[in-house]
Parts: C-alpha cells; structure tokens; sequence
C-alpha cells in the first residue's frame, strides 16, 4: 500500500496510548508536562481528574502548568515522594481529540510528547484569568434628584452594556463626579468584569455571493459530509481567481449555522494571512476572526488562546501553529494554500501542519479541506488512491480568464549587461502604463545584490557565521546574512586587499530592479515590496491599500506579494528569474517553482482586463516552463510523479533528515561516523551520508547531514528509534531528525 502520511491511516505504525480514564484508584494521576519528556510524571491527587484537565504542579523547584494524561507514565516513584497536585486551573480540560493529537504528532515526528504540549500550551498568560476591571452597571433605580448630566449617564448605560467608569463618563459628556455621584446614591455599582472586551461572533446568516456551479458542486461535496458528520478530507484543486475562498467560506458559514459551539480554524501561510482576506472575512461574516500568528500583541494573544480554549472563539485563522491551539469543539479546517511550503515547521517539532492537519481532522471526525491552485504532488496522489475527495473548480469566475504566459529567451533577447529587464518585458510594460494599468515585477530576492566582491583581487564578502555570502541592502547601506543576520555597513574599500571604490554588486535584487525601474520609466509611481521594505502590517496594509486603489503603477516584489492578493487593474506580471528557484535544485525544486510562478502568475487579468506573463528564462525548454506556457499543469505533475516513483521518493518512498550539528568540527565528524558505524542494515532501508550540510555552517555551528530512505512498508520512525536512542553523542552535539523533511539545506 502507497500512505502518504502513514500513521493517519494506517494504525499499525506509530500509535500513541489510546486515552484511558485516569487512574486516580491509587490517588495518582499521570501529568505530561511542555518540557522535552516523552512521559507524564505522577503526582499525587485526592479527588479523580480527568484526563486533559489543566494542573499546577511543582517540578523540580518551579511551579508548572501541565495536563493530566492518561498513558505514557514513567516508572512509578515511591509513594513518599510524591508531590500533590497544587491547583486545578480553571479551563474546561483539553479535548481528547487535542491529547491524542499530542502523542501522534511526538510519535511521528520523533519528539518528546512534552515538547507538542508545549506548543499546546503556547501561551503562558491564556493559563491564568484574564485581568479585571472595575465597570459600572445600572443597579437601582433613578435618583430623586435627576440633573440633566445624570440623565445623559443612564441613557447611555440603556443598553445594558457595563462600561468603564472613565469611558462612561467621556461618552456621556460630564465629569467623572457625576458618575461617582451615582454609584453613591445606588443607581449605579461598580462590578469587576473581564477587561476584555467579548470577542465577536461571526454572523453565518448573511448570504454570500450566490455559487457558480462548479463552486456549488465543490460547496455540496462538503456539505453532505458536514451534515453527514464524520471524517473527509477535500482537496479543493482550483485555478487561481476561480473562488476557492469563497467554497470553503460557505463550509464555514454552514459549520456555524449547524452548532452553536462549532469551531473552525483556516490554516494559512503567515504571509497570505493579509488585511485583503480579513477584510473579505469580515465583510462575509459581519466582524473579524480571531488571529493567530506571530504578529500578534501578548494581549491580542491571550485573548485568543483563551477565547479558543473556552470555546467563544468561533473562527480561528492564523499560521500553521494554530492548528495546535485547544479548541473545544472543532467542526472543520481548511488549510488554504496546502502546497505552501510554510506550513513545515523547521525548529523545535519539525511537523508539516497540512498533514498534522489532516491528521487532527481525524482524530476529531470532521470535515477538513486542503485548498490551492497547485496541489502538493502529496496530496495529487492522495487525491488519486481515493483518500481525500477531489474538488476541482476549472475556471476564473466570472468573465475573467487564465493569463497568457510566454517566454523571454534570455540568451538570444535578453537585456544589455548590467540590466534585468528584456525589452520584450519593458515593451509589455509600456503597454501596461499606457492603458493606465499595473505591472508586477516577481523576483524572489530581497535586497540590493546577492553577491559583493572586489574587482581588484576577487576576494568575496562572505557571513562568518554561516556558508553564505552577504547580501548587500543598499537602502539601508548594508550587508546582511539572510541566515543569521549579521550585518555590517557596507564597506568602501575592500577588506582583503585595500582597493578603494573597486566592490561591485553582483547579480539582482528586487532593490536593483526597483532602481532600473526609476531609471527607465521615471514618471511612473513604483513601490519595491519585501519583507524588509516594509515596516510592518500597517505598512503592509497601506501598500496593498495603494496598489488596489490603482495609486501605484509598477509594482516590484518578493513572494511577499504573491500570494491571494486580488488586484483588479494588474495586467502585465514579470518574472525576472524564472530559473532561479531550479538552482541547487532539491528534490522539490521544479515543482516548487512550478507551484509559485503559478501564483504569481495567477495575480494578473484577475477581472475584466486580459492578463500577460513574462518568463525571463536561460531555460526555455526546461519542462517548468513548458507547463507554464501550455497550462497542462496535470501532465507536468504526472512526470513529476513519475520521476519521484521511479527514485522511490515521496509520497511513494520515505524520507527523513539527519542533521549533526555543533560548535566544532571534529565533534561534528565524530557524531557523523558515530551514525554511519551504527547504521541499520534492513532491506528496503537506504542511508547516505555523511557528508557536510549544503549549509555546513549556520549561526557558527558546523553542521552534517545524513540522509534516510526507505519504502513505505517499513516504518521510519521504528527505524531511527531502535538506531538512534541508544547512541550516546560527543559534548555538545546536537542530532535533528526531520522526517519527511522539505528542505535539504
Ligand atoms: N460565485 C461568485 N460570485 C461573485 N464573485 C465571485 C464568486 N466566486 C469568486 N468570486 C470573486 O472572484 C475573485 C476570485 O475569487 P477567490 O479569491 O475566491 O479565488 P481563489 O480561487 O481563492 O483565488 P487564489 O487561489 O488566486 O487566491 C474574488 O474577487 C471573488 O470575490
Ligand atoms: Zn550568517
């Protein structure tokens, strides 16, 4: 049999401890603690817990939040030194759902069950109540003496809603006297409520736009399993523009209206999380979801976590860690863009949230979609063995169509040396800025020039910590690490060999193109985006908010800007490199780049104006590109697919990633051969390496890889277990597993 993710459907791998009631008979009960342990500790407790319900207990010498578990307890201390269970938090216990995803989520990605918790109980200030404050409520009636100030007070408090006394007294125009006044004469109390302000409840009543009929049939799929209750996952494949947001909006609207308390949550990459599909969001349903990402304020956070925990949280979207947060009652999730590679975590658990989504859907029994325009090659051949229901939506909707792509020969109609753009491209742009519409310029490199040298003695600007050159930002005068982030002024003399003036800037950044922008077409209005243009959401918002508004006519960016954005007057899209994502090319490379110039091709002739793109290419033949200009995106994947069986790559092999990582080398080696002595010799079972890390140098530590592969019938993580958990490694080094690891570096 060919799994995907094996231990979602196929048992006989990797189970954790199916949950059992607690054993409080013997007045203990197991707490799995987020610390990096794979078992729950025994603590003693005189009343029954169950399994889930949120503890303080002492560990060590420190007092910790954990939860008590069912399985996975360590050998038994004695009954003297058993600690008590301090205090039962005040939260409804986590789901059963959430404990088990827990265990399988450790036991597939060979972590510590403690260290999955940990990102369950991410938010530290969600644990405690949230902060009160005084507010002032209607509590007796109207004085005798009835002044018109007083009167304007108790009108405003007419809806019932408790205010602060100070916001009260702003709104009703008097003095703070004149509300204390009333608190003294009874009309009014003070009462201590949440300083919170209730989180919105999205309205599921509104109707949205009325469905197309592919979109209808796509909606029906999913209604009937939402209304038949139970576990299915969709993969909702739909070219860009044909309205895949608004299917999976419908699911949402009908997961809401069915159950009062249902939750949903909408994984998306943290940079498609923008104002554009809040906005839509909230005009759809009445008012904002609850965000979740990395941006958020601590009290924004708090709110969240907590409101999800105790279920007033309804719908929930954020970043890949949100599918790990306590909802009470999950009724569906859709990751949206499922291909993204983002939705890999790369530190701590090394999880891909798509498959722990899916993974979670079924562990609670419901519905989950996995939405984008270019599936992953997982999830095509998921599709394709019948385990996710595939939904296709064919066209854009409306009147508007595909663009038309065609390539740039970049060896016979390329540009002059030292500049990037062909003239078949600034022709197309001309053409765009006479008809008054916009141009977007992709190049997926942020600052000014990847590479500096001297042009006297040759020598290379490179980061002393990591193998990686500097990248020069010319609007900020530096070169910078994009790994570690080093950085220094940019010199002016080269620091080999003296030479003055002599650096140049090798190759383009999107900063570069933004200077050959103002160079040829300087009437124009041009905005470089990157992550590091801009100063934050806000900025991001009034950037995006400028474009939509057609106050900006070239548009020059990174991936930052690819991805869902909604542009009407965007016609002409140019991709400057389209070769560049193919280079060092790993296992995913030609899909990858296939998956985003997909995207960012799919920005333009979004409504009723044609769209055109540009491929500038050394490689025109190269079968990325071909896909690009024919469209046949099923034939390019069914290669792809083939390719990957032939190898016995993923999804019909299996993959994980050793990394030995440390401050010195000759550690580093030792562990390396450590491994390789070691290694299992099992039929079906493949290692490589060690050799040093295409990065073999990151943030000062040295770092060697090795590489695991194995059928689908064997599993991985009983492999490196029974081969990595007796190895004792040298001081200091430190071995990262990453199964079905995404990237190679
Ligand atoms: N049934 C519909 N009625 C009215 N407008 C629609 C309908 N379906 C889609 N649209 C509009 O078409 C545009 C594209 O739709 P949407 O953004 O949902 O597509 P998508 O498939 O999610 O796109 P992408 O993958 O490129 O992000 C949006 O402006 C959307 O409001
Ligand atoms: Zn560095």
């Amino acid at each position: 049999m060919v799994a995907t993710t094996p231990s979602l459907f196929a048992p006989e791998t990797e189970v954790g401890d199916a949950p059992a009631a607690a054993r409080p008979d013997d007045g203990r009960v197991g707490v799995l603690l987020p610390l990096p342990f794979d078992q729950a500790f025994d603590y003693a407790s005189d009343r029954p817990l169950a399994p889930g319900t949120l503890v303080r207990v002492t560990f060590g010498r420190q007092p910790r939040v954990g939860v008590v578990w069912a399985g996975r307890r360590g050998t038994p201390p004695p009954a003297a030194k058993l600690k008590p269970v301090d205090a039962v938090l005040d939260l409804p216990p986590l789901s059963d759902e959430l404990c088990r995803l827990v265990e399988r989520t450790a036991d597939y990605t060979l972590s510590p069950a403690g260290a999955v918790l940990r990102m369950v109980l991410s938010c530290p200030a969600g644990l405690s109540p949230p902060p009160t404050r005084a507010h002032v409520v209607r509590a007796g009636p109207a004085p005798d003496r009835l002044t018109d100030a007083r009167r304007r007070v108790l009108d405003r408090l007419a809806d019932g809603l408790p205010r602060v006394p100070a916001d009260l007294a702003r709104e009703a125009g008097v003095s703070d006297g004149v509300v204390r006044g009333l608190v003294d004469a009874g009309t009014l109390a003070l009462e201590d409520l949440d300083r919170d302000p209730p989180l919105a409840r999205p309205d599921p009543a509104t109707p949205g736009p009325a469905l197309n009929p592919e979109q209808h049939d796509a909606f029906q799929a999913i209604a009937r399993r939402q209304t038949a209750g139970g576990f299915e996952a969709f993969l909702l494949e739909g070219v860009t523009g044909s309205g895949k947001t608004e299917v999976y909006f419908e699911a949402i609207a009908r997961a809401l209206a069915d159950d009062a308390d249902a939750q949903v949550a909408v994984l998306l990459p943290e940079i498609a999380l923008t104002l554009q599909w809040l906005d839509r969001f909230a005009r759809r349903f009445g008012c904002a979801p609850v965000q979740w990402h990395s941006g958020l304020t601590a009290a924004a956070r708090r709110q969240a976590w907590r409101g999800v925990a105790e279920g007033r949280a309804r719908v929930v979207v954020g970043a890949r860690s949100a599918l790990f947060l306590p909802y009470r009652r999950l009724k569906l999730i859709v990751v949206d863009e499922e291909h993204d590679p983002s939705f890999k975590q790369e530190d701590g658990v090394l999880y891909h949230a798509r498959d722990m989504a899916v993974m979670r859907a079924s562990l609670a029994q419901t519905p989950v979609i996995l939405a984008s325009a270019t599936p992953s090659l997982e999830s095509r051949v998921n599709a394709r063995q019948g385990r996710y229901t595939h939904l296709r939506l064919t066209e854009r909707h409306g009147a508007a169509v595909l663009p038309a792509v065609e390539t740039v020969d970049m060896r016979t109609d390329g540009p002059k040396p030292g500049r990037w753009l062909a003239p078949a491209l600034v022709a197309a742009i001309d053409g765009a800025l006479d008809r008054g519409e916009q141009s977007l310029l992709f190049l997926n490199r942020r600052g000014y020039a990847p590479l500096t040298l001297c042009r006297q003695c040759g020598a290379r600007y490179e980061c002393p910590n990591c193998t990686a050159w500097l990248v020069e930002h010319r609007y900020r005068g530096r070169l910078e690490c994009h790994h570690c982030g080093h950085s220094m002024p940019t010199p002016d003399r080269c620091f080999e060999c003296g030479a003055e003036g002599e650096l140049v800037a090798c190759g383009p950044g999107v900063e570069r193109l933004g200077d050959e922008v103002a160079e040829r077409w300087p009437g124009a209005r041009a905005v470089v985006l990157a992550s590091d243009t801009l100063t934050g959401p806000d900025d991001a918002a009034r950037v995006v908010a400028r474009i939509e508004a057609s106050q900006v006519d070239i548009v020059v960016g990174t991936q930052l800007i690819t991805k869902g954005y909604h542009f009407p007057a965007l016609t002409v899209v140019g991709v400057v490199d389209a070769d560049l994502g193919l280079k060092g090319g790993d296992l995913r490379a030609a899909e990858r780049t296939y998956q985003q110039l997909v995207q960012v091709a799919g920005r333009a002739g979004r409504a009723d104006r044609e769209g055109a793109v540009y491929l500038q290419t050394y490689d025109p033949a190269h079968p990325v590109t071909r896909a690009l200009i024919t469209g046949d995106k099923d034939r390019f994947m069914d290669l792809e697919e083939e390719a990957r069986a032939r190898a016995g790559m993923p999804p019909f092999g299996r993959l994980a990633g050793l990394v030995v990582e440390g401050p010195d080398l000759a550690g580093v080696v030792e562990a390396g051969r450590l491994l390789a002595r070691t290694a299992p010799r099992v039929e079906g079972a493949a290692i490589y390496g060690p050799v040093p890390a295409p990065l073999a140098r990151l943030r000062g530590r040295h770092r060697h890889r090795l590489l695991v592969q194995t059928g689908r019938d064997l599993s991985i993580q009983r492999l490196l277990r029974a081969w990595i958990e007796p190895l004792k490694l040298p001081p200091k080094v430190r071995l990262k597993v990453d199964i079905d690891p995404i990237s190679f570096l």
